[in-house]
């Protein structure tokens, strides 16, 4: 029995049933059995046709592959074409260019005003807006263009549906499909890349033109995706409201305190590493920015004292800020009752069609090494030497740092002696074991750089940095899809969803140019960030037997200055490969809390907030339509969550359907062998396909589809890319010359015992069959 592997999405290769368990399933010919949430468009089908995915899973039979979103509503869509004719063209523009207009005549006079509509540097928000950093003045030019191009195409959106009184279901399903690259709105449109003619061996450093078709996607930049149609009050961008009676959702702090508890649990099999590099790989593929003044400047939706919100007539457009009960248990101490927020910005859509809005990614989407390399050409150029093929570094007396930043606003403090450091990311310093895992693969990617030119004299310093920069991805790839995602989602999912590696000398068959790339907003902003549970607030640092220190994380936010202790790096590279992480569940550790980014006061922001807040930022429908897209029944009461939980979101929130994204998925009970419940092991698996089979330059793809393909002997050995051996070969090799195989997994528990670095046990990636001399 032959079954077709790719006929959904496009392609026709016959498969032999036996050659992918995945592949269970009965269903009629031109259509796949998938899970529920690889199939999106087709849910809400009358005709649905179920089938099972692997031995135990339910699927649905999918014709398309298409990323088409709708929502349950679209039953009854109504199909009829609109015509944007000049007139109505004209109008709009008018409309669109009195409203740009507007705005940035309010915005000069806030700031002209001046007081408290801009933060101030010592304030914890201000710690907040340092993960919006923009890496030069020129980058800082670029994103605010394309914001507020994007921001006038979602006005003249505004301004269409208001003239033709338009519904929001008729923006959700995506009608207005004209394509307005040659009017006169087009200006505010995506700009097309201009991909070369002749096949690039290397993927781009911004993404572009890695689909062939599509050349802007998971390009840096642009657009996120969706996997459903967003839920906006106007059916654009401003935020949702109740189901019940269209007012405002409960405070995100109120669910916060309410729902969420702080007391500490370690999860025994797992160590802090996974978490590390779950937050490394999460800068790699995903970065929002927070809009700004057109100064750059970092605005406040907050008084000075925090004591209230700014009121929306004297206050920037993007602010939305975090309401806090006059009886939280924390912030009414210091009188606190607004917390900052300010909204992501928007990309220009890709097709420039009008819209809702959506939120940009402004680093590259792929999971491509971009947090040591940079997303743009720019940002690459000064990080390298120029020599060899190597990265800068900050030579500490011997020891290979990260360079140190420029910027004097990319730490806390940047005086003499101190350290602050610049990498692919401007995330970086956020972090002090953040820093250390930067600092392995800037060491790693060096070391390669190294022998490649011992083993290639002839190859000059260009070459030599591209071939160690794809290896370095490979191996990147090669441990997230080898050793942590099957510790995230279990041997189950990875199955399902055909995520594991191939074995052996094989390419992987499965890429597909239908397939968009893209960050999907809902993992991004709810599924991916189940990451912060698992955060300890405190590190326990041991030189060997003797106590160093602990470290509440607080103080070590835009702080790195320890790492230039001699001994620090080998510390910290002990504690996270020994210590347990913390469990996922809905317990934060308070240095998220409380006390985030909160250097030299009293208090912090509170990040479990600021998800809930970012979800209704961005769009994200209420949990329960996302349990129906991954094939589960809704919820209809808050009994549903389980009696102690569902009492406390009672208290909150007046329906189920109303419960956010992040916190629904928080609640769910993990599934089979996997960390996280069934909605956000779906996202987070559906987005890992997505990275992998819509990555043109995936590492194992054939020499058919990826111009820079490796070698079957080269693919061999990549796969044995491991964190360990990253580890082994990259630290200060002071304190560490032993580790276990599997560095995600608490040593010395079910034969994950400590190894000799020298161990066969931890294999190496043979870098002589890179030998083309
Ligand atoms: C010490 C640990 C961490 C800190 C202090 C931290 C802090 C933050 C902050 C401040 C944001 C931006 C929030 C916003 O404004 O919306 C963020 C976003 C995010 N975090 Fe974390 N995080 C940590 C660990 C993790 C881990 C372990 C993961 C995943 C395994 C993770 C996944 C994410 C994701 C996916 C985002 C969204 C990125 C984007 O699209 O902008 N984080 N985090
Ligand atoms: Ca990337």
């Amino acid at each position: 029995h032959v079954l077709t592997k790719k006929s959904i999405f496009g392609g026709n290769e016959k498969l032999d049933k036996s050659s992918k368990d995945s592949l269970i399933g009965t269903c009629k010919t031109g259509s796949k059995c998938v899970p529920f949430i690889s199939c999106p468009g087709h849910i809400w089908h009358e005709n649905k046709e179920l089938c099972s995915t692997t031995v135990s899973n339910t699927g649905i039979c999918c014709t398309t592959g298409k990323n088409i979103s709708m929502t349950n509503a679209s039953k009854e869509r109504v199909n009829y074409n609109l015509h944007l004719d000049s007139e109505t063209i004209g109008v709009i523009k008018q409309r669109t260019k009195n409203s740009m207009s507007q705005l940035q005549a309010k915005e000069a006079q806030l700031l002209a005003a001046g007081g408290s509509v801009v933060l101030t540097r010592d304030s914890a928000s201000y710690g907040h807006f340092r993960n919006s950093r923009r890496f030069s003045r020129f980058d800082s030019y670029e994103v605010t263009d394309a914001a507020s191009r994007a921001l006038e195409m979602s006005l003249a959106t505004k301004a269409f549906k208001d003239r033709e009184g338009l519904s929001n279901l008729d923006l959700e399903q995506g009608l207005l499909m004209d394509d307005l690259s040659s009017t006169p709105l087009g200006h505010s449109c995506a700009t097309r890349p201009q991909c070369p003619v002749v096949v690039e061996k290397y993927r781009s450093i911004d993404g572009s033109c890695n689909n062939r078709y599509y050349a802007l996607w998971g390009t840096a930049m642009s657009p996120m995706s969706r996997l459903m149609a967003p839920s906006y009050d106007d059916g654009i961008w401003s935020p949702r409201r109740s189901v019940v009676d269209n007012e405002l959702l409960p405070s995100a702090r109120r669910v916060v305190t309410t729902v969420f508890t702080e007391e500490s649990a370690v999860q025994p099999e797992f160590t802090l590493l996974l978490m590390q590099f779950g937050q490394f790989i999460s800068h790699d593929i995903s970065q929002g920015l927070d809009f700004t003044y057109g100064n750059g400047s970092a605005i406040s939706c907050c008084n000075k004292d925090g004591t209230k919100s700014l009121p929306i007539d004297s206050r920037h457009f993007a602010c939305m800020p975090i309401y806090l009960p006059k009886t939280d248990s924390f912030y009414a101490g210091y009188n606190q009752r607004c917390m900052n927020f300010v909204r992501t910005v928007l990309a220009p859509r890709e097709d420039c069609t009008l819209g809702y809005s959506q939120q940009m990614n402004k680093v590259t989407h792929f999971l491509d090494g971009s947090t040591i390399y940079g997303s743009s050409a720019d940002q690459t150029a000064q990080l390298r030497t120029f020599e060899g093929g190597k990265l800068k570094t900050f030579n500490d007396y011997g020891r290979e740092l990260l360079p140190l930043a420029k910027n004097k606003d990319a730490c806390l403090s940047n005086e003499e002696g101190m350290a602050c450091f610049e990498s692919g990311d401007t995330r970086t310093n956020q972090m002090i074991t953040l820093v250390a895992l930067h600092t392995l693969f800037l060491r790693e990617h060096n070391r390669i750089a190294d022998v490649l030119s011992h083993l290639n004299p002839t190859w000059d310093d260009e070459y030599v940095f591209l071939e160690a920069r794809q290896i370095v991805v490979a191996e990147i790839q090669a441990i997230t899809y080898k050793e942590f995602l099957p510790a995230i989602l279990g041997y189950k999912t990875m199955q399902e969803f055909d995520l594991n590696l191939e074995n052996g000398y094989d390419y992987y068959l499965g890429y597909d140019s239908y397939i968009n790339p893209s960050i999907i907003n809902e993992f991004s902003t709810a599924a991916f960030r189940f990451g912060h549970s698992i955060v300890d607030g405190r590190l326990e640092l041991y030189e060997g037997r003797k106590m160093d220190q602990t470290i509440f994380i607080p103080e070590v936010m835009f702080y790195p200055s320890q790492m230039r202790r001699t001994k620090f790096l080998d510390m910290i590279l002990s504690t996270l490969t020994g210590k347990p992480m913390q469990a996922v569940d809905r317990s934060f550790s308070e240095a998220l809390t409380k006390y985030l980014f909160r250097g030299g006061s009293p208090f912090g922001v509170d990040l479990p907030s600021i998800n809930i807040q970012r979800g209704r930022d961005h769009g994200l429908r209420p949990y329960n339509d996302y349990r129906q897209l991954s094939g589960l029944p809704r919820y209809n009461s808050f009994e549903d969550f389980g009696s102690e939980v569902g009492e406390k979101l009672a208290k909150v929130y007046r329906s189920v359907d109303d419960v956010d994204l992040w916190v629904g998925g928080l609640l769910e009970e993990p599934i089979e062998d996997s960390l996280v419940g069934p909605v956000f092991r779906d996202m987070i698996a559906e987005q890992f396909l997505r990275t992998k089979r819509g990555d043109r330059y995936y590492f194992e793809n054939d020499p058919s589809v990826n111009p820079g393909h490796f070698s079957p002997d080269q693919l061999f050995q990549l796969r044995k890319a491991s964190i360990s051996r990253i580890i082994c070969d990259n630290n200060d090799h002071i304190l560490i010359s032993r580790l276990a195989p599997n560095a995600f997994r608490v040593p010395n528990v079910n034969g994950n015992d400590f190894v000799d670095c020298h161990s066969n046990s931890i294999p190496r990636v043979d870098l002589r069959y890179w030998n083309y001399a």
